[in-house]
This record gives C-alpha cells, sequence and structure tokens, in this order.
C-alpha cells in the first residue's frame, strides 16, 4: 500500500517539476570544482565525497523543497545515526543489548528523537503552507496522499499514510538514494578516467547535444553513449550488490522447491560478473554491449542485469537517479577532463554499498 502510494511522487512529471532543484545542485558542484582549479587550471579532489555533498543536496532539494536546509540537517543526524547502527551490528552482541543504556544506545535514541522532531516540524510547516500553494517536492506530494485528520496521530488510515509512514519515507529517501547514486557517479568517474577514449566519446556526445548550455531533460534523453556507459558501470560495479527475498509460501524457482519461510540472496554482483550471461570479457569495461538497449545487452538475452532490482519492489527512484546521474555527468564533462591521481588504488569494497576502499582521487582540469 505504501509502494502505490509513493509511486505517483515519482512520476515523469513530477520528476519534471524537479529539474530546477538537481540543476542548482550540480552548478553548485561545478562552481566548487571551478574554484578549486582556479588558481593552476588543475587540482585534485577526492570526488566520492564530492557527490555524496551533491546527491544529497539533491535528495535534500527535492525531498523538502523550500526547507532544504533543515532537510540537511535531518541527513546529517541520519548519517550519524547509521554509523552508530553498522557500530553495533559489528559488535558483540548478546539478546536485549540495544535496550540497554549505554553512552552508544543514548545517542542513538537521541539521534532517533531529533531527526522524527525536524520531520514533524516540516511536515506542520509545509500543511500550513500548502494552504496558499502547492509545492512540488517529494514531502508534499507525500503529504497530499495523507489525511491526518488528527494532524500527528501515528495510527493506521485505510488508503493513506500515517505521520509516522512520512517520517520514514523520508529516512529512506535520503538512505536508498544517496549513496548508491554519488557510488554511480563515483565509479564513473574512475572507469572514464581509466578509458580515456570513452571520457572523449561522451564528451563528444555532450557538445553536440547540449554545446556549454545548461542541460535540460529533453538533451539528457537522447544521450546514448552517456547511458550506456552508466549501464556497463552499473554492470560492473553495482552500488547495491545483493537483493534479499523471503519466502512466504513454498514458491519454484527455476525447478528448485523452496520452503516457506526462507531467507534467499541474489548476488547482482556474481550474475553481472558472470560468462555465462556476458562472454569472455565479462570482467571487462566495453559499453558496447549495451548498444542495442538492456534486453540485448547479455550473450544469451536472458535477463542477466538487475542493478535497481526487479518486479513489484524494483526501485522507485531508478528514473530520478538517472536523470540526477546524466545532468551531474553532462555538466563536469562540458567544463571538466579528468585523470586518475597516481595515488589511486582500485579496490572495490562492499559497505552497504560497493564503494572504492580508498576513495577515488582524480585530476580535474578546467576545460
Ligand atoms: C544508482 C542509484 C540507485 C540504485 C542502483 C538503486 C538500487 C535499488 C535497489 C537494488 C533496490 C531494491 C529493489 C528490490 O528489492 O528489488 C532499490 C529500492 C528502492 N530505491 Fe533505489 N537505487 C538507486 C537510487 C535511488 C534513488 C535516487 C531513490 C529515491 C530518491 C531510490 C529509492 C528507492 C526506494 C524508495 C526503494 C524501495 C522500493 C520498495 O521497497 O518498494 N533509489 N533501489
Amino acid at each position: 500500500m505504501r509502494r502505490r502510494l509513493m509511486t505517483p511522487a515519482f512520476h515523469v512529471d513530477k520528476l519534471k517539476g524537479m529539474l530546477p532543484s538537481f540543476l542548482t545542485s550540480c552548478t553548485n558542484l561545478i562552481d566548487r570544482w571551478k574554484k578549486l582549479t582556479s588558481l593552476h587550471g588543475s587540482t585534485e579532489i577526492d570526488v566520492m565525497p564530492e557527490f555524496h555533498i551533491l546527491t544529497g543536496d539533491v535528495i535534500a532539494r527535492t525531498a523538502f523543497g523550500s526547507s532544504y536546509e533543515k532537510g540537511s540537517k535531518i541527513f546529517e543526524l541520519q548519517k550519524e545515526q547509521i554509523t552508530l547502527v553498522l557500530e553495533a551490528y559489528n559488535s558483540f552482541y548478546f539478546p536485549g543489548l540495544r535496550f540497554i543504556p549505554t553512552k552508544k544506545n543514548r545517542r542513538r535514541y537521541k539521534l532517533d528523537n531529533e531527526i522524527k522532531e525536524i520531520i514533524r516540524d516540516l511536515i506542520r510547516r509545509k500543511q500550513q503552507g500548502m494552504q496558499n500553494k502547492l509545492e512540488e517536492d517529494l514531502l508534499s506530494l507525500l503529504l497530499q496522499k495523507c489525511k491526518l485528520g488528527d494532524q500527528f496521530a501515528s495510527h493506521d488510515h485505510n488508503n493513506c499514510l500515517t505521520i509516522d509512514d512520512v517520517i520514514e519515507e523520508c529516512k529512506l529517501f535520503y538512505i536508498a538514494g544517496q549513496e548508491t547514486t554519488a557510488n554511480l557517479l563515483t565509479w564513473t568517474m574512475i572507469v572514464l578516467s581509466m578509458h580515456p577514449s570513452w571520457q572523449k566519446k561522451a564528451r563528444e556526445e555532450v557538445l553536440r547535444l547540449c554545446g556549454k548550455e545548461t542541460p535540460g531533460l529533453n538533451n539528457i534523453n537522447h544521450l546514448k553513449i552517456v547511458s550506456m556507459i552508466f549501464n556497463e558501470v552499473l554492470r560492473l560495479y553495482p552500488p547495491v550488490t545483493l537483493l534479499f527475498r523471503y519466502t512466504k509460501q513454498e514458491t519454484n524457482i527455476g525447478g528448485m522447491s523452496i520452503p516457506a519461510g526462507v531467507e534467499t540472496v541474489l548476488s547482482i554482483l556474481s550474475l553481472h560478473h558472470d560468462p555465462k550471461h556476458w562472454g569472455h570479457d565479462a570482467t571487462e569495461f566495453n559499453p558496447e554491449r549495451f548498444s542495442e538497449g538492456v534486453a540485448k545487452s547479455s550473450k544469451d538475452d536472458q535477463m542477466a542485469f538487475y542493478p535497481f532490482g526487479w518486479g513489484p519492489r524494483i526501485c522507485l527512484g531508478q528514473n530520478f537517479a538517472m536523470i540526477e546521474a546524466k545532468l551531474g555527468l553532462a555538466m563536469i564533462l562540458q567544463h571538466f577532463s579528468f585523470q586518475l591521481s597516481p595515488s589511486y588504488t582500485h579496490a572495490p569494497r562492499q559497505h552497504i554499498t560497493l564503494q572504492p576502499q580508498h576513495g577515488a582521487p582524480i585530476i580535474l582540469r578546467c576545460l
């Protein structure tokens, strides 16, 4: 039910309305990089944290509209919370530990309350503002789906979101949308630095379609080479490497019977690197394999490409992420050329998402 109510917020028409927010964040990134390169015409920079700033900024603006600064504060707190949760996950465990008021647990409760309080306050303000004019941000769109009656009730309603649902959705936008898209852009910069001929092809395409003008939805939709590159990066370095499914009832998959109550794991990473589907060059970067589209990309024409999952739980933010990534990369290619720093070490590691373990130091040159 939550998914059905959330889906319209990611409809292409709604994404069009969010374009100014995408462009503001991308322009801020380009301006920041221009300043950094202004003295010598070039500079070395770790692009991974840069893309975290970009994608966090995009989500804060698109999720919270005019209140994006408060939204950014939520994300900062959430980042701290995720770090604490991961620490707890990786440390010694005994039942009930999370209820003991240790220093870290107290900090986690405090963060949780603070986040919820800021979101409640944002919702209150939005609801007051919505009586005057409709905003196009995700929070406003979700609130239009809420018949909250008692504004701060958290009991279940039929066919609408409760205030607690809205809070959870706001948190999910950030968790699902920030790091994944930042990783896609980070790996793309790394791979295009390793393969300068593809960097050149991508830049030529962007300049042919957009010149030096700020790109819009019309021209980014025609970026074929850039799309092929993104697909190949998503195949080799999928930000989400595993999909989990729980069998509610006995299920048959490919002739194998799986009883109810079993947690199954699909390794997207293994599937994307399997020579059976991708041929002898499965581990190599070759965007040409996507030249006739995703459906014809694998050797045996069997669908073996699942960076956004599949089926009823497929990523809701897929179009959102691709618009953001295309705008960001197109603007970077318009303004900079780039190569890997000699200090770069290639070490992909899975840390929630697939990331370069030692960062992505890149030398940027202003064009
Ligand atoms: C390159 C970027 C991204 C990748 C690779 C990615 C990948 C995924 C994957 C693999 C899933 C799980 C699907 C499944 O279980 O079958 C997922 C779910 C989800 N993603 Fe994304 N995602 C990306 C960006 C985003 C963005 C930008 C947003 C929102 C702004 C977003 C929102 C969501 C949501 C809400 C779900 C949960 C859907 C549900 O449970 O029904 N994602 N994503």
